[in-house]
């Protein structure tokens, strides 16, 4: 694509879309997302040559929730290899709901499907090193300011609390993944870093990096370091493809075609090789858990640029 999007293009696509944000519903199932403004939207591309065009609300910030699972696996493999980390996550979708525990029972030896699941998830989250909850989560903070280059990026630790004390089928999934020795140690532990690991917060601009971050084989964009290993970047974009969007996994790749990974705060987060990352956030989820207006926009911006990579 030739073309750069200007602002005001993407503050008049924003105002088209906005009263799709009514025919969603907040993710409360965390008491505290119940708290989001539905009405807050933000688009923001980051262009690998560095440049950023936004629109919206972009100093909003919002916990990645789901979206955390792509930085994690990626930090994960870091830390432990490719075949540590699959010897216990499967690499095939679901096409269930992202919480779903059923298919558990279903494989022997049992492991989750994928790591965009919450079973693969919490288990990608219990491999990350560190000996305590905080020092993994402290881990994961410094490998996402080092995504970002901005170090003032924290928890919001009302957003974990809220999710840890409400999360029992998150446990339930955990206690078995511990009794098929997928997982190791605390349960209580592995979600407290869980659940913080969902809550870190950013803006729609961070999370456009990020994906231009993925999009870069890795590399820093300014500095060209390599932060995440190209083969492991390109595992995270290829989950991103065949489970980023749960169970519209399918739909959202004929629909848009952009990798991507959502979350029940309403953030999505997309990595286009040659192109960048586009992040969109608008908290008002359709029945799957997936932005409502962040689908929308994206495939209105996939069929206008042709950005789909099929
Ligand atoms: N789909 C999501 O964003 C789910 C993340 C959320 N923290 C959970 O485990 O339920």
């Amino acid at each position: 694509m030739e073309e750069k999007i200007s602002t005001t293009t993407l503050e008049e696509w924003l105002e088209n879309v906005k009263p799709f944000a009514y025919d969603g519903q907040l993710a409360d199932y965390i008491p505290a997302l119940a708290k989001q403004d539905p009405e807050d939207l933000a688009v923001s591309i980051y262009y690998l040559d560095g440049d950023c065009v936004h629109a919206g609300d972009v100093e909003s910030c919002f916990t990645l929730q789901s979206i955390s699972k792509v930085i994690a696996l990626a930090l994960a493999l870091i830390d432990n290899g490719e075949d540590y980390v699959f010897e216990r996550v499967g690499m095939e979708p679901t096409g269930d709901p992202f919480h779903s525990i059923y298919r558990l029972e279903q494989h022997r030896p049992s492991k989750p499907l994928n790591p965009m699941i919450n079973a693969g998830a919490l288990a990608v989250s219990n491999m990350i090193h560190g000996q305590t909850p905080d020092e993994k989560v402290g881990r994961l903070l410094s490998f996402i300011h080092e995504m970002t280059d901005d170090h003032s990026i924290r928890f919001n630790s009302e957003v974990a609390s809220s999710e840890f004390e409400t999360a029992f089928l998150n446990r339930s999934l955990l206690y078995y993944l511990k009794q098929h020795k997928v997982v190791t140690g605390s349960v209580e532990e592995t979600l407290d870093a869980y659940t913080k690991q969902c809550s870190v917060e950013l803006n729609v601009r961070h999370l456009s990096k990020i994906g231009a971050l993925f999009a870069n084989e890795g590399r820093d964009l300014n500095s060209g370091r390599q932060i995440i290993p190209k083969h492991f970047a390109r595992i995270c974009k290829t989950f991103m493809v065949t489970c980023g969007m749960y169970d519209a996994s399918g739909s959202f790749a004929i629909k848009v075609g952009i990798p991507a990974k959502s979350g029940v705060s309403g953030g999505v987060m997309g990595s286009l090789n040659g192109f960048g990352g586009i992040a969109v956030y608008g908290p008002a989820l359709d029945s799957k858990g997936n932005s409502v207006v962040g689908l929308k926009l994206l495939e209105m911006l996939s069929n206008r640029y042709d950005l789909s990579i099929f």
